[in-house]
């Protein structure tokens, strides 16, 4: 047997021959690692650079591929160094991988030399833009002392442009830091955030590091951190109440604006779903604060003023799958939640669409899972937030208009200027109990923990069930002691009766209560096995009838944006029929119902189960979340994370192999980027 070291080369491995390059990369293609479009790039590569060595093509094979798996580069050093590791494939690969890299430079010089002698590929510093598709930086741009520490990467022509406007336009807005009347700030403050002698004592959240020895509001200092420039990170794990400060935020910023009448607002976010709860949420939270301002603030007005929250897409008035120009936003305040789903390519455009001049406040939970699409721009914006790095001016600045102290833990004389502007909420008001612990104990990665609060729950939030067959899947969606299907079933098959919107609400609003939540789509434990079966079992007892794809009562979820028939990416709707018998697929947005006819709704899915990733921006009061045997790089701790904070009042793990969830959340996802160095390099 072959002992293989995971992580570097294993030069002691026997000599097996290694394949011709691009034969190898063809049957990497036929194994389903490599996209036909990674093959193809490598080929357009040679086409265009006939001198193009292997590794050069290699490199460009891989970094398509790296971009189809959201990294928005290919860091060079550990390609050359550790490929097993950087790429995370199956340990059957391993073999072939060694045999190639054996036929490589073994030194990473090699292959920058190779790099920077191809046509195609422009070294960031030194050549002019001519056009190349790649750019290789962390070479010649760098100070022989900074090139210590930068990391060359390569990348595609696009994303490096992508990466580079958002670095330069983060940092423009950063620089803008005012100073505020502290005074008249923290009188707002005091009003807005009531403290009552009765609130409960905050339970720790996902991601308290117990820094917070000292008292410290996070949302209070969050409102007046926005208030001195032009961009201001929130984030915090779910119900830590960024909503909550957000509207009270936009109360601060009417209350002391000059001309509170001409502030223009807008919300945004990824997915019209999301959207929708951010304007209710919004909504709700500023006419909760109604009593607390009184007549000196007009909160309907507000409301108004604040108009409908739009996906990002519509905001910038793209085409869906579209990124590039915008049009420009007229805007003074924009609020954008969820924003651990925006990609790099959707940041840069939304930042090139904002004045310079607005604020832009972001919201998001760091820790979740990024975008399907390259680039994981919250993640790296927040990756420091948990140390605050604090500077003494925004200590004095905190405690002069909010009152807060920020513990001594969390300062740092030499913060970036993102630091000031970034501020986590640290306490959650949802998950105080097991559900919230197990949160923090995947966040950690710490397996045995998650376990220990898994089996040892006695409040009936959390349940395990590892090692099981896919017929534990059906029991627990169809379970009569806890929410599942069974009171959607059992709203179907009551019918209509005299009151037809009624009934379509409580099928509607049942359905929202459970929801199975997978990490892969395919495969009898993926999203497109378990509908299929949960079908299957429902027509076998008779409770759904189903002669066709559409039936009464079949779940979907929508999986393109269609303007025109109002339906957006991730909006769920049952198909029912109408008052006058024609089947329609029927949404629910707060208390409004809209409905489309079947025939008109061609992209759409079976939603008895969705993947985590489409779960995102949504919360059920049962989620079950359902995790295969292997599904290789894509189970991760992040979508662990996301799926059971998707869970409302009680979450339930099934596993086909008990190992699976120890070895998710051994696996942090890791999204290559330069972002964050260049932001470091150029905020010192
Ligand atoms: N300072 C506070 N005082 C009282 N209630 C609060 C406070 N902050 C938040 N809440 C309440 O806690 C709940 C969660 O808040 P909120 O919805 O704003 O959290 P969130 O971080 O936006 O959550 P999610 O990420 O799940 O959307 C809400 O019911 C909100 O009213």
């Amino acid at each position: 047997m072959k002992h293989h070291d995971s992580h570097t080369l294993d030069l002691f491995a026997p000599q097996d021959a290694a394949l011709p390059l691009a034969a190898q990369l063809h049957a990497w293609q036929q194994a389903g690692l490599l996209r036909q479009l990674d093959v193809a790039w490598m080929q357009f590569v040679r086409q265009h650079d006939a001198h193009a060595p292997d590794c050069v093509l290699l490199a460009s094979a891989l970094l398509a591929h790296m971009e189809g798996r959201g990294h928005s580069c290919l860091p060079l050093p550990e390609l050359v160094q550790a490929p097993h590791a950087l790429l995370a494939w199956d340990s059957s690969t391993h073999d072939a991988l060694t045999a190639q890299w054996r036929q490589l430079p073994a030194r990473l010089d090699g292959w920058l030399h190779a790099l920077q002698r191809s046509p195609l590929v422009r070294v960031a510093g030194r050549d002019a833009d001519l056009g190349q598709p790649m750019v290789l930086t962390g070479t010649a741009e760098a100070s022989p002392e900074a090139n210590a520490h930068a990391a060359p990467r390569l990348y595609l022509r696009r994303y490096w442009h992508y990466e580079q406007a958002v670095a330069r336009h983060i940092l423009q807005r950063c620089a803008v830091a005012q100073t505020p009347d502290a005074e008249g700030i923290r009188t707002w403050l005091e009003r807005l955030f009531p403290t009552s002698p009765t609130s409960p004592a905050l339970p720790a959240s996902a991601g308290d590091t117990g820094h917070t020895s000292e008292p410290c509001d996070w949302q209070k200092l969050a409102c007046a951190l926005a208030l001195r420039g032009r961009l201001t990170l929130i984030t915090g794990g779910p119900g830590t109440g960024k909503t909550y400060t957000a509207a009270r935020l936009l109360a601060l910023l009417f209350a002391t604006a000059a001309q509170p009448e001409q502030l223009r607002v807008a919300l945004a976010a990824p997915t019209g779903k999301a959207a929708a709860r951010l304007k209710q949420a919004i909504d709700q939270a500023l006419l909760g604060l109604q009593g607390s301002v009184g007549q000196a603030l007009d909160i309907a007005a507000l409301v108004e003023r604040t108009g409908a929250a739009r996906t990002l897409h519509s905001l910038l008035g793209l085409q869906p799958g579209q990124a590039g120009q915008p049009k420009p936003l007229e805007v003074d305040v924009l609020i954008v939640d969820e924003a651990s789903m925006v990609h790099l390519a959707m940041m840069a455009t939304l930042l090139q669409a904002l004045p310079a001049q607005a604020r832009l406040i972001v919201l998001g939970d760091k820790d979740q899972l990024a975008s399907v699409e390259a680039g994981a721009v919250l993640g790296d914006l927040c990756r420091d937030a948990e140390g605050g790095h604090y500077r003494p001016d925004t200590v004095a600045f905190a405690q002069a208009a909010a009152g807060q102290t920020i513990p001594a833990a969390l300062h740092d004389g030499a913060g970036s200027r993102l630091a000031q502007c970034t501020v986590m909420l640290r306490h959650s008001r949802r998950f105080g109990g097991p559900i919230g612990q197990l949160a923090q104990a995947v966040n950690r990665g710490d397996a045995a923990a998650a376990q220990q609060v898994l089996q040892s729950c006695t409040d009936g939030s959390l349940a395990y069930h590892g090692g099981c067959r896919i017929e534990a899947v059906w029991r627990i969606a169809l379970a009569a002691h806890q929410p599942s299907y069974r009171d959607y079933l059992h709203a179907l098959q009551q019918g209509p009766g005299d009151d037809h919107t009624a009934w379509v609400k409580k099928v509607l609003q049942t359905f929202e209560r459970f929801r199975l939540l997978c990490a892969v789509r395919e495969g009898e434990w993926g999203v497109a096995g378990l509908n299929t079966a949960i079908e299957r079992e429902l027509v076998a007892r008779k409770v759904l009838k189903k002669d066709g794809p559409w039936y009464a009562g079949r779940p979907v979820m929508v999986t393109r944006n269609d303007a025109a028939l109002g339906v957006f990416n991730g909006d769920i709707g049952i198909a029912l029929p109408s008052p006058e018998g024609a089947l329609r697929v029927y949404f629910l947005d707060g208390e409004q119902l809209r409905s489309v006819g079947v025939a008109r709704l061609a992209q759409v899915e079976t939603a008895f189960a969705m993947t985590v990733h489409k779960s995102q921006g949504s919360e059920f009061a049962h989620a079950a979340l359902v995790l295969p045997a292997r599904s290789g790089v894509l189970l991760g701790r992040e979508l662990v994370y996301t799926g059971i904070t998707r869970a409302k009042a009680q979450c339930t793990v099934v596993t086909q192999h008990p190992a699976v969830l120890a070895q998710a959340l051994a696996r942090p996802t890791q999204r290559h980027s330069g972002l964050l160095e260049f932001l470091e390099k150029e905020s010192l």
